[in-house]
C-alpha cells in the first residue's frame, strides 16, 4: 500500500483496497505497519488515536462488516492514557475488534551512514504474545521488528499457531538482505506459513520502505511476492500444504537418524 501524509486519503485508500481484495476472493486481509501515518516518530502523536474508538479503528471494523473479511489493520500509532504504542488490530466478518498488538520490539536502530530510526523516543512497548483464531486456523500477530525475534515466533508455535503475519516497514539498508531471509527462518523454525506486509516505497518519503510483501510457506518457500510497488497479493493457505512436503515423515526420519 502506498502511505502518504494525508490521514484521510491513506485510510479511503486501505477501504478500497480492502474491498479490491474482497472483490478478489480473500477471506483475511492484512495491511502495512503505521499504515495511516508516515513512518517516523515525529509523525506518531499528531497520527496517534485511541482504540477502538478512533477513525481509524471506526473505519477498519466498518470495512470487515462491509466486505464481511477477517482484517488486520496493519498497526496504526495508538493513544493509550498518556503512553504511545505501535498497535494492530483485528476485526471479524461482523466489525468486532477480536485482537490487539502492541509491538513489543520498539525498533531502536543506527546504522552509520544508512538509516537511524528510535521508536522507543515516543513509543512504549507491548508486553504480551497476541493469538486469534479464524476458523480452524490460529494465527500468532507481530509487528516488524518483531520479526527478528525468533524467540517470539517459537513462543507462538508452542502454542500451536499455523500462520505467523507480521505488517511491517522494513528499509532500505536492512531489507535487501533480511527481509526475505528472516520471513522464511521464521517459516522454517516453526513450520508455519508467514505473512508480511510492508508499506510500498516511496522515495521522497522521510523514512523509504522496502516493500516486497511476502507469504512464504512452512518449508520456506515463497509463495507470492510484490516488488516496491503497491500491489495487491492474493494466496491460499492450507493445511493440505504441510503434507505437500511429507512433513511428519521427513521429521520422523531426522528424529531415527538423533
Ligand atoms: N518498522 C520496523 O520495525 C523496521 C524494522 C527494520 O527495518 C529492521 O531492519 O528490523
Amino acid at each position: 500500500m502506498r502511505i502518504g501524509r494525508n490521514k484521510l486519503e491513506n485510510i479511503s485508500h486501505a477501504l478500497k483496497l480492502v474491498c479490491d481484495a474482497k472483490q478478489k476472493g480473500s477471506y483475511l486481509v492484512v495491511l502495512p505497519e503505521c499504515f495511516n501515518s508516515p513512518y517516523g516518530t515525529k509523525y506518531f502523536p499528531e497520527y496517534s488515536e485511541k482504540i477502538p474508538d478512533g477513525e481509524t479503528s471506526l473505519a477498519l471494523s466498518k470495512a470487515a462488516k462491509d466486505n464481511s473479511v477477517y482484517l488486520i489493520g496493519g498497526s496504526i500509532p495508538e493513544k493509550s492514557g498518556s503512553k504511545y504504542y505501535n498497535t494492530s488490530t483485528v476485526w471479524d466478518p461482523q466489525g468486532n475488534l477480536i485482537c490487539k498488538h502492541q509491538k513489543v520490539h520498539l525498533f531502536d536502530i543506527n546504522i552509520a551512514g544508512g538509516v537511524k530510526f528510535q521508536e522507543s523516543e515516543i513509543l512504549s512497548p507491548g508486553d504480551r504474545l497476541s493469538v486469534f483464531n479464524i476458523g480452524p486456523c490460529k494465527v500468532g500477530l507481530g509487528i516488524c521488528y518483531d520479526l527478528r525475534f525468533h524467540e517470539m515466533a517459537s513462543l507462538y508455535r508452542k502454542q500451536g499457531i499455523d500462520l505467523l503475519v507480521y505488517p511491517g516497514a522494513f528499509n532500505m539498508n536492512t531489507g535487501p538482505l533480511h527481509w526475505e531471509l528472516l520471513l522464511r527462518s521464521r517459516a522454517v523454525d516453526n513450520q508455519v506459513f508467514v505473512a508480511a506486509v510492508c508499506g510500498a516505497q516511496d522515495k521522497n518519503a522521510d523514512y523509504v520502505a522496502w516493500g516486497h510483501s511476502m507469504l512464504v510457506d512452512p518449508w520456506g518457500k515463497i509463495m507470492l511476492q510484490a516488488e516496491f510497488q503497491e500491489d495487491l497479493l492474493v494466496g491460499e493457505i492450507s493445511e493440505n500444504k504441510f503434507y505437500d512436503y511429507n512433513l511428519p515423515l521427513i521429521f520422523y526420519d531426522l528424529c531415527c537418524v538423533a
